[in-house]
């Protein structure tokens, strides 16, 4: 596996120019010491290009170093996932293109969350599903978007939900109080990236992480994924030279909420982690994260494969 082959010297394939400073995917990672129990689900991870064959998107507010549906395969096996769940990152807009090839070269190991414009046809929403789409994102990041999509939104749950989807949606803390309501309106199963971004430096039983725990207990069909410590950490080691007990100052937001949803989170790797700014993770000491938050065999095993199971794959194929 190697990230230099698709991309050097600041130029992707397709002549496109990673955004300056961008920090390539680890290469070479570690092998875990925590061992992945059988069928085990990455549930958060993205395909970038590559550019030459999948260019990114004109509106798009990053333009990432290729990260391959092969390379991605290639890591998976490495650490000893079974599966992936494949998210429409937003560096290709609304042009699922990618992801659906990446989805169909998997041969039914990945399922995807796509990206579609109010506009989508039933006939399109179609095919999506027969590569194994399941799920639309949504991105309230104000950084990633030109505009947040709270128009569109119940338009395209209207059109996904007899599908059996589910919508994904992306923000931050600081801005669950002014969307709650409008959350908790939508019908469908409802994942939380990167449980809505806690601020790791205030008090895990604080107000602003407390309405996200009641946004949970209030809400029985909303999901997080307890996700990209590597995000979140502020002080914690980073999961780079060997330390396999990184980014401990968000140990204590991911484990509360394990404990409190066991049945409804979902762990992921977010490979190839896009917009990182001062370090790139190793995915192998990544993998080392889950024994710290979800920490007993019967925890990893509802977190790792029951969950990502029953939302992904509920026919159980
Ligand atoms: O925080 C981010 O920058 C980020 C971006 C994307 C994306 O561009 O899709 O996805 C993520 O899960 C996280």
């Amino acid at each position: 596996m190697t990230s230099s082959g698709t991309a050097t010297h600041g130029v992707t394939t397709g002549g496109f120019d990673k955004t300056p400073g961008w920090l390539d995917w680890y290469d070479g990672p570690a092998t875990p010491a925590f061992r992945l129990p059988a069928g085990a689900v990455d549930a958060h991870c993205h395909v970038f290009g590559p550019g030459g064959e999948f260019p990114y998107a004109p509106e798009r507010k990053y333009t990432p170093c290729d990260a391959s549906a092969a390379q991605l395969f290639a890591l998976r096996d490495h650490l000893g996932f079974d599966r992936n769940v494949i998210v429409q990152a937003t560096c290709h807009g609304a042009d699922n293109s990618a992801l659906v090839d990446a989805l169909r070269r998997s041969e039914g190991r990945a399922r995807g969350v796509a990206t579609v414009r109010r506009d989508v046809t039933a006939e399109q929403l179609a095919e999506l599903h027969a590569a194994g789409v399941r799920g639309v994102r949504f991105n309230f990041v104000k950084r990633l978007v030109d505009r947040v999509p709270t128009d569109s939104l119940e338009e395209i749950v209207a059109k996904i939900a007899p599908l059996g989807w589910h919508v994904v949606i992306y923000f931050e803390a600081e801005d669950l109080p002014e969307l709650y309501d409008f959350f908790s309106a939508i019908p469908t199963d409802l994942v939380v990236d990167h449980m809505g971004r806690p601020d790791v430096t205030k008090d895990v039983d604080g107000p602003e992480f407390g309405l996200f725990l009641r946004f949970m207990r209030e809400n029985p069909n909303v999901w997080t994924k307890v996700t990209c410590p590597e995000r979140l950490s502020v002080t914690g080691p980073r999961a780079l030279d060997g330390e396999r007990d990184a980014y401990t100052d968000v140990v204590p937001f991911a484990r509360r909420v394990v404990e409190l949803f066991p049945d409804r989170v979902l762990w992921g790797t977010d490979w190839p982690h896009p917009n990182l700014k001062d370090h790139m993770p190793d995915d192998g000491l990544l993998v080392d994260h889950i024994p710290h938050i979800a920490t007993t065999p019967e925890r990893q095993r509802q977190l790792l494969v029951d969950n990502p199971h029953r939302l992904y794959w509920p026919e159980g194929e």
